[in-house]
């Protein structure tokens, strides 16, 4: 029996390993096994799931893969690069890729807010989240509070930083602001996260626990993360303590508004707006909606900051450019309060100097910065869509219900077929045609914030943001990265740096320029 048993194992090793010789060579990237199918492989490449898809994209030169889990799972994934798919699936003909129940099961800590939300409940709710980001009310209140942040508590950080003199890393620091400027944009707090202590939050935890078991929901077949929910063990133990740690908090902060907007407080903060509206609507409504805004809008602010500092800094003729836009505008600003007879003031307020909305806002060069560093890094690197009905992308790779179409927007912006031979150097100019205006044709292939319907409702917020805070911290601070580090993106849905992006500060210097 002992003897049959082995001469049965060995001849199981014998067929594997005389199949994976046979396919090692022609698709070593892409090796579906007997059985397991692509699963060996997503696992080992998680770590840098990314870098891995692009890699096989170009050194497969093909636009889309079929990746297909073990034969009793129902992992089947269409991942695409090609542009003219993504169109289509998020813009043509988007009402036949919905999120769909898989994604909801993955994402279900955000219950029925608009992420997890399709047809008619996500119409309504994005109707709702429109209203309150497009409204006038709103985008005065973020840039005022955005402004306020950067002067109160980023500044102050960062002369501190500056006066020690020692290395910091700078996409906590943002990731602080973000967090910050998140919270007071949703709930009109201050959530002390930003201060010199560099305190801990429990929120903050919390949402970090549940991105990372999501993504790891993403990578296994649905029974493994079930059976490790079902058993209260590893990611999904942690990500059960986040979404109690979550309702904790939310649940504060709607009941708090609710009373001060009883008390006739007057506040414009997202949470507000959205009781305020004509709709009855209901704490578990506002709960899976505010944690939506929170889950899609700080990660992905601070890596689109994270990713540009890292790029300017490493071109320092980048650097330049951006510097002399800015210098233009504080110039401009100087000789109007000169003009009006403003000079004691300006004196006391030239350093630091903190930009704001409206002094960043029509400046080519730094939004072609931002477009550029999106596109090398764009802080979600992947999308998915379920199938409605059987249909045929435009590449021809037919897609069925079942399976999962994964959008891979790093790879898009890393493809020399769309960007040419020099797709992997940062280069702004790219996005500025010769008369000096942005190449709108060119943003058509940035999927950054997506496309279609479903673009990204706070792309407004997150560039206010961003700029502001890139601006004021340029013009202050001469940043030098930490020699010698390496970063790489982090495991997770968005392309945080790993493990982070150290560096040190100078200040520019005092007086008039
Ligand atoms: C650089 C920063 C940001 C990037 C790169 C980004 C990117 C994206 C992307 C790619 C999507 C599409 C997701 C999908 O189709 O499933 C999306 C959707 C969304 N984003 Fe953002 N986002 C950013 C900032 C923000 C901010 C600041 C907020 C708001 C507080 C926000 C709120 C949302 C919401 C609510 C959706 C869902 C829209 C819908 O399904 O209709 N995002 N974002």
């Amino acid at each position: 029996m002992e003897l049959l048993s082995q001469v049965l194992l060995s001849c199981v090793f014998y067929f594997i390993l005389t199949w994976y010789v046979k396919h090692k060579n022609q698709r070593q990237l892409v090796l579906h096994w007997p059985l397991i199918g692509v699963l060996p492989q997503l696992v080992l490449n998680m770590h840098n799931i990314n870098v891995w898809l692009a890699d096989v994209f170009v050194s497969l030169r093909t636009r889309t893969i079929h990746l297909k889990g073990p034969v009793f799972s129902k992992l089947e994934y269409l991942v695409t690069c090609d542009p003219e798919n993504l169109r289509y699936v998020l813009k043509t003909n988007f009402t036949n890729f919905p999120k769909g129940p898989e994604f909801n099961e993955k994402f279900d800590v955000l219950g029925d807010g608009i992420f997890n939300a399709d047809f008619d409940s996500w119409s309504t709710q994005r109707e709702m989240a429109h209203s309150c980001f497009r409204s006038a009310e709103f985008r005065a209140f973020l840039a005022d509070i955005t402004r306020k942040i950067v002067q109160d508590k980023l500044i102050p950080l960062l002369i501190l930083m500056a006066s020690k003199g020692s290395s910091f890393d700078l996409q906590d620091v943002l990731s602080r602001f973000t967090f910050e400027t998140t919270i007071a944009a949703t709930y009109g707090r201050d959530s002390g996260y930003l201060s010199p202590e560099f305190p801990t939050n429990e929120f903050v935890e919390a949402v970090d626990n549940a991105e990372e078991a999501i993504l790891y929901r993403f990578a296994v077949p649905a029974f493994v993360w079930k059976l490790m929910r079902w058993l209260k063990v590893g990611r999904e133990k942690k990500y059960a303590e986040a979404w109690a740690t979550a309702d904790a908090f939310l649940g504060e902060f709607i009941s708090q508004t609710r009373e001060e907007l009883l008390q006739g407080v007057e506040t414009n903060t997202i949470l507000a707006i959205y009781i305020k509206s004509p709709k009855q609507i209901s704490d578990k409504f506002l709960r899976d909606s505010m944690l939506t805004f929170n889950l899609a809008g700080r990660d992905t602010t601070t890596v689109g900051l994270s990713w540009f500092f890292w790029l300017v800094c490493k071109n320092p003729h980048v650097e330049a450019k951006i510097l002399e836009e800015l210098g233009v505008v504080f110039s401009a600003k100087m000789n109007k309060a000169a003009a009006a007879g403003d000079e004691g003031n300006i004196q006391t307020r030239v350093w630091p100097w903190v930009f704001d909305e409206g002094d960043v806002k029509g400046l080519v060069y730094l939004h072609a910065a931002f477009c550029e560093s999106l596109r090398l890094y764009p802080p979600v690197p992947l999308n998915s869509k379920g199938v409605l009905k059987e249909d045929t992308l435009p590449d021809g790779s037919v897609v069925r219900p079942g399976m999962q179409i994964i959008l891979s927007h790093y790879a898009v912006g890393r493809m020399p077929w769309i960007w040419g031979d020099n797709c992997l150097e940062f280069k702004p100019e790219r996005w500025i045609r010769d008369d000096g205006t942005l190449d709108l044709q060119l943003m058509s292939n940035l999927f950054a914030f997506s496309n279609g319907p479903r673009t990204c409702v706070g792309k407004q917020m997150a560039f206010t943001q961003m700029k502001l805070a890139a601006a004021t911290l340029l013009f202050n601070f001469h940043i030098e990265l930490v020699e010698g580090q390496s970063v790489s993106i982090k495991p997770s849905l968005v392309s945080l740096m790993n493990p982070g992006l150290m560096v040190r500060v100078k200040e520019r210097g005092r007086g008039v320029r």
